[in-house]
């Protein structure tokens, strides 16, 4: 780093940058030593430059005394894979229909390639990092899930999260690094969408904050129009804009798994923009809040 003694002319300058630090002081003495999960997905997990700055902003908020927990996805990487394989992904309600292969393929895409790339690059910024599925340590119980009757194949319930695991690897100073899999009493493996992993992972946690990257400025209130964000949204007003079609596709089950987070104790959820360069520090350390928070309306 270059040591250069301030110059006057340039005293306004870094007057604005330590103002500019300053500014993010409060947050930091908030969130000390709070646990945040962040559900890693979209346009976030694919770009190399987004890539970085999400692992970077992860390392800012652990360096400054919080407690990140990743959350991640990845079902473009395992529908690339399955097409190599001349397989078509077939997906009921934004859940993936998971036969005895694809679930072969989710977990190795999932619980190898991705897992340990994100590893990786914690540890390519100077961070431990361990990378579990819900399997190790019995994380995440699940059991078959059945939408509506419908048999979707390996696809899990969740029933329990159990937090022993991920506690004692934050206790060391880890930042643990969590693939979507899941396990039963019969130890069968299952497929579980990364939105519901990272709730409940929150909840058992009981995490200050779950935090959702997409690929979207957050909810909006007309589809077609990205500068309608609604940068509020009370749980008691989700199932309204479900029903009036507001939300629509991918976004319900993300609504309905951030209302769940909070009625059962995660203070704050909120669903931010990944494609945008920081949008973490952006949402946790300045005043200009951004993308969509979802909040309990007595607050
Ligand atoms: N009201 C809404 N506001 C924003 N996105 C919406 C809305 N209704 C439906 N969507 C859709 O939900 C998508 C996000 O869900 P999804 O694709 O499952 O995200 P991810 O891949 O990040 O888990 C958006 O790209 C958008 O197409
Ligand atoms: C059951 C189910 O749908 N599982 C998801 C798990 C990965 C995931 O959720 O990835 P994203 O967050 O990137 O969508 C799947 O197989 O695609």
């Amino acid at each position: 780093m270059e040591n250069t003694v301030l110059k006057e002319g340039n005293m306004d300058k870094y007057i604005n940058q330590a103002k500019t630090l300053l500014e993010a002081l409060p947050y930091i003495q908030q969130f000390n030593n709070k646990i945040v999960v962040i559900k890693y997905g979209g346009s976030a997990m694919i770009d190399e430059d987004l890539k970085k700055s999400v692992i970077k902003d992860i390392t800012m908020m652990k360096m400054v005394g919080m407690k990140p927990v990743v959350v991640h996805g990845g079902g473009k990487k395992i529908s690339e894979t399955l097409a190599k394989m001349g397989k078509e992904s077939v997906f009921l309600d934004g859940l993936r229909v998971t036969d005895d292969e694809t679930m072969e393929i989710a977990e190795m895409v999932l619980s190898g390639n991705i897992n340990k790339g994100i590893v990786q690059m914690f540890h390519e910024q100077g961070i431990p990092a361990v990378g579990i599925s819900g399997k190790d340590a019995n994380t995440i119980i699940a059991e078959k899930k059945m939408p509506e009757g419908k048999d979707i194949g390996w696809v899990g319930e969740i029933q329990k999260v159990n937090p022993e695991l991920m506690l004692t690897l934050m206790e060391e100073g880890f930042v643990p690094v969590i693939a979507p899999i899941a396990t039963d009493e019969h130890h069968h493996t299952y497929n579980i969408n990364a939105d519901y992993v990272a709730s409940a992972v929150g909840v058992a946690l009981k995490a200050e904050k779950v935090v959702y990257l997409t690929d979207v400025e957050g909810v909006l209130r007309n589809i077609n129009d990205p500068d309608s964000v609604l940068s509020r949204i009370a749980v008691e007003d989700v199932d309204r804009l479900i029903d009036n079609k507001v939300i629509q596709g991918g976004m319900i089950p993300k609504l309905q798994n951030c209302k769940k987070s909070i009625l059962e104790g995660v203070n704050r959820v909120h669903i931010l923009d990944g494609r945008q360069e920081h949008c973490l520090l952006l949402e946790l350390f300045t005043n200009s809040g951004i993308g969509t928070m979802i909040y309990k309306s007595e607050e």
